[in-house]
C-alpha cells in the first residue's frame, strides 16, 4: 500500500497548513521550489522513465494470466503454459528491478535537495545577528534544520515519485482496460468513486490528528530538553520538583498517547474500509463479468485481468484523491523553511567593504544610540568614546547598565541605530567583517568549549599555530601544567560530555585561546563568579600579559583591573557618566566612588601588577616555574 498518499503523511512534523482558510494553492512559490530539483533534472527524467516502464511491466502480467486461461489450458498446451508462467515470474523479476532502480533514484534526488537544503540553512543560520538566536528558542532552530529538512525528504520522494508513478499507472491502466473491453472498464470507474470519497475524509482526519500528535510529541520533547539538561535537572532537584515535573510529563505524555491512539484507530477504519471495498470492487466486476462470459461476450481470461487492473488502479487513485493534502503539506514545509532563509541576515559586509588590515587598536564610539527592539527603549544613549591604541579601558557601573551591550557593538555583533563606531577612522559597517573578526578577541563571562579535546578547543583560536605556540599560550595563561598532568594531557576531551574543568581553569583556558589568536583588540568580560584566592592570582597573573601590547576594554569585576586601567568608563542607564582615572575618580565623589565603596573596595587591595613579587613565587612553587 505504499502508493497511498494517506499513509506517506507518517513522517511530517506538523506544517502550519491552514487547510481552506490557509495559503492557498496559487500562494505556493512553486517556481522557487522546483529551483530545488532543477540540478537533479537527469535523475528525474529517470525517475519518469523508470515508472513509464514499471508501469508498462505491471500491464502485462494480467495479459499474461489471460493467456494462460483462454489459451494455454484450454488447448493444454504445455509449452506456452511453461513459458507464460515462466514470464509472469520474469516480468515480476524485472519490475522488482526497476523498483529498486526508481527507489535509488528517488532516494539520490530526495537525499540531494536535503544535502543542499540543510546546508543553505546552515550557511544562513551561522551568518545571522547574535539578536536572532538570543530571540529564538535553540529547540526551534535544530527542529528546523533536521525534522522540517528531514519531514521534506519524505515529501520529496512520497509527493514527487509516487504523484507522477500514479498519474502514469492510472493513465496506462485505464486505457488497457478500456482496450480490453470498454462496458467493464465503464463499471470499474463507477466502482471507483465509492472508493475514493471515504479515502478523501479519512486522509483529511489522518493528516489533522498526525498534526496534533507531532505537536504533542513536540511539546513533550521541549519539556525533556528543559528539564533534563544540566541546568534544568539542577533547578528541578534544589527546589524540589521532582514529583511536579513528573506530574507534567505525565499529562503530556497522557495527551501524546491519546492523539496517537485516536490516530491508529482512524487507520483501522480506514484499512478496514479499504479491504471491504477492494473485495466489493472484483466481486461486482466478476457478476458482471460472469454474465458476459456465459453469454459468450467475452473469455474468463479477460474478467480476470479485469480484476487484477481493478486491484492495480485502488492504490494510485487513493493517492491521487489525497495529492492535494500532500502537496499542500509539502508546500507548508517548504514555506516553513524558506520564512527562514528570508530572515534577513542584517549584519553583513556592505558592498565595496574594506579590509582593515592590522590596525593599531584605534576604537571612537562617536554619539552612538543602541536599541534592541526598534521603538524600544535606547540601552545606550549618546555614547561617545575615544580608546587609544593599547589603551586598557575598564567599563564599570551598575548591573544592566549597558556595559555588555557597548561591548558588542566593537566587534560589530550589533550595530548601533544612530552614530558610529569607527575603528581607526573606518565606520565598522564599511570594513569587511571577517577582517574586522580578525583583529578582535573575544572573552566572554561563561566560557564555552567545544565538545573536542583541549588542543582542539585551543587552536580554534589559531588552526594552524605550532604545538610550541600552543604551549606557550597555555603556559602564559598558567594553565599548562594543570593540562600536562591530565591523563590524555592537550588530548583529553573536555566540553558538554567530556572532562569537567572547574571555573577558573575553563577562564584560563579562554584567556589561553585569546592568547594564542593574539589580537590587536581584546574585549573581555570578567567574570563576576568569585573564585578562590588561588584561582584568582592564577588568572590575574594570565591577564598580565594578555593586556600588554593591545586595546583592552574590560568590564571589569576586578580591583586589579580597575586599578591597572588606563581610563576607566563608568556607564549608568545607556549613558558614559564618568570618565578617568581611579584616583581622579574617586577625588569626584560620584558615582564610581560610591561603587568602589560597594563593590571593590573590599576585594584583596594592593594585588602585584607586575614584577617579581609574594604573587609570582607563589605561582612559581605551585604552578612549577611557569610563565
Ligand atoms: N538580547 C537582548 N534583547 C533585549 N534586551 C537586552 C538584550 N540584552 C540585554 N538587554 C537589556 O539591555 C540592557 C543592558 O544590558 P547589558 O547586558 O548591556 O548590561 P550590563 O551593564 O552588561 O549588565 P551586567 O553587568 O548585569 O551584565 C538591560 O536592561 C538588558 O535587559
Amino acid at each position: 500500500m505504499e502508493g497511498t498518499g494517506v499513509l506517506s503523511l507518517r513522517y511530517y512534523t506538523a506544517p502550519d497548513w491552514g487547510g481552506k482558510r490557509g495559503r492557498g494553492f496559487r500562494d505556493v512559490p512553486w517556481g522557487r521550489i522546483a529551483g530545488y530539483f532543477r540540478p537533479y533534472a537527469l535523475l528525474l527524467a529517470g525517475v519518469i522513465g523508470s515508472i513509464v516502464l514499471g508501469s508498462l511491466l505491471g500491464l502485462v502480467q494480467p495479459l499474461l494470466i489471460r493467456g494462460i486461461i483462454d489459451r494455454a489450458i484450454p488447448q493444454r498446451d504445455m509449452v506456452l503454459l511453461s513459458e507464460l508462467a515462466g514470464l509472469i515470474v520474469a516480468t515480476a523479476l524485472a519490475s522488482a528491478a526497476v523498483g529498486v532502480l526508481q527507489g535509488y533514484l528517488n532516494a539520490r534526488i530526495g537525499q540531494g535537495v536535503m544535502f543542499d537544503l540543510r546546508n543553505e540553512m546552515y550557511r544562513h543560520l551561522v551568518r545571522m545577528p547574535l539578536q536572532f538566536f538570543t530571540n529564538t528558542k535553540t529547540g526551534e532552530i535544530m527542529s528546523r534544520v533536521n525534522n522540517d529538512v528531514n519531514s521534506l525528504q519524505m515529501v520529496v520522494s512520497d509527493t514527487v515519485a509516487n504523484s507522477l508513478r500514479n498519474v502514469i499507472s492510472v493513465v496506462i491502466t485505464v486505457a488497457t482496460m478500456f482496450a480490453l473491453n470498454w462496458q467493464l472498464a465503464l463499471l470499474s470507474l463507477v466502482i471507483l468513486p465509492l472508493f475514493i470519497v471515504p479515502t478523501r475524509r479519512v486522509g483529511r482526519m489522518n493528516y489533522n490528528l498526525r498534526k496534533r500528535s507531532q505537536e504533542k510529541l513536540a511539546d513533550l520533547s521541549a519539556l525533556m530538553q528543559e528539564t533534563l539538561g544540566v541546568s534544568g535537572i539542577l533547578l528541578v532537584k534544589t527546589f524540589n520538583k521532582e514529583p511536579s515535573e513528573v506530574e507534567r510529563f505525565e499529562a503530556k505524555n497522557r495527551e501524546l498517547m491519546e492523539a496517537q491512539m485516536r490516530q491508529s484507530l482512524v487507520g483501522r477504519w480506514f484499512f478496514m474500509m479499504l479491504t471491504t471495498i477492494s473485495t466489493a470492487g472484483p466481486a461486482i466486476i466478476y457478476w458482471y463479468g460472469g454474465r458476459l462470459v456465459m453469454g459468450d461476450a467475452m473469455t474468463l481470461g479477460t474478467v480476470v485481468a479485469f480484476t487484477a487492473y481493478l486491484g492495480q488502479l485502488y492504490g494510485p487513485v487513493s493517492a491521487l484523491a489525497n495529492i492535494h493534502v500532500n502537496v499542500m503539506g509539502s508546500a507548508a514545509l517548504f514555506s516553513r523553511l524558506f520564512e527562514y532563509l528570508d530572515k534577513p541576515v542584517e549584519i553583513e559586509d556592505r558592498p565595496g567593504a574594506v579590509d582593515v588590515g592590522r590596525v593599531r587598536g584605534q576604537i571612537q564610539f562617536e554619539n552612538v544610540y543602541f536599541r534592541y527592539r526598534p521603538g524600544g527603549e535606547w540601552v545606550l544613549r549618546g555614547i561617545d568614546l575615544t580608546i587609544e591604541p593599547g589603551q586598557l579601558v575598564a567599563l564599570v557601573g551598575p548591573s544592566g547598565a549597558g556595559k555588555t551591550t557597548l561591548s558588542y557593538l566593537i566587534p560589530r555583533l550589533y550595530d548601533p541605530e544612530v552614530g558610529r563606531v569607527t575603528l581607526e577612522g573606518h565606520d565598522l559597517r564599511d570594513v569587511t567583517l571577517s577582517s574586522l573578526h580578525g583583529q578582535i578577541g573575544v572573552v566572554t563571562q561563561e566560557t564555552f568549549l567545544f565538545h573536542a579535546s583541549l588542543r582542539d578547543n585551543l587552536l580554534y583560536a589559531k588552526p594552524d599555530a605550532t604545538e610550541e605556540e600552543m604551549e606557550a599560550a597555555a603556559k602564559a595563561a598558567y594553565i599548562h601544567d594543570m593540562i600536562q598532568r591530565l591523563p590524555d594531557g592537550y588530548d583529553t576531551l573536555v566540553g558538554e560530555r567530556g572532562y569537567k574543568l572547574s571555573g577558573g581553569e575553563k577562564q584560563r583556558i579562554a584567556l589561553a585561546r585569546v592568547i594564542l589568536k593574539n589580537p590587536r583588540i581584546l574585549i573581555l568580560d570578567e567574570a563576576t563568579s568569585a573564585l578562590d584566592s588561588h584561582s584568582e592570582r592564577y588568572i590575574q597573573a594570565a591577564l598580565q600579559p594578555l593586556f600588554q601590547g593591545r586595546t583592552s576594554i574590560v568590564i571589569a569585576h576586578r580591583l586589579s583591573t580597575i586599578l591597572r586601567a588606563d581610563q576607566i568608563v563608568v556607564i549608568d542607564g545607556g549613558r558614559v557618566v564618568e570618565k578617568g582615572t581611579h584616583r581622579e575618580l574617586l577625588a569626584r565623589g560620584g558615582l564610581y566612588a560610591r561603587l568602589y565603596a560597594e563593590q571593590f573596595a573590599d576585594q584583596e587591595a594592593g594585588q602585584p601588577v607586575d614584577g617579581e613579587s609574594a604573587l609570582e613565587r607563589d605561582l612559581n612553587v605551585a604552578g612549577g616555574g611557569q610563565g
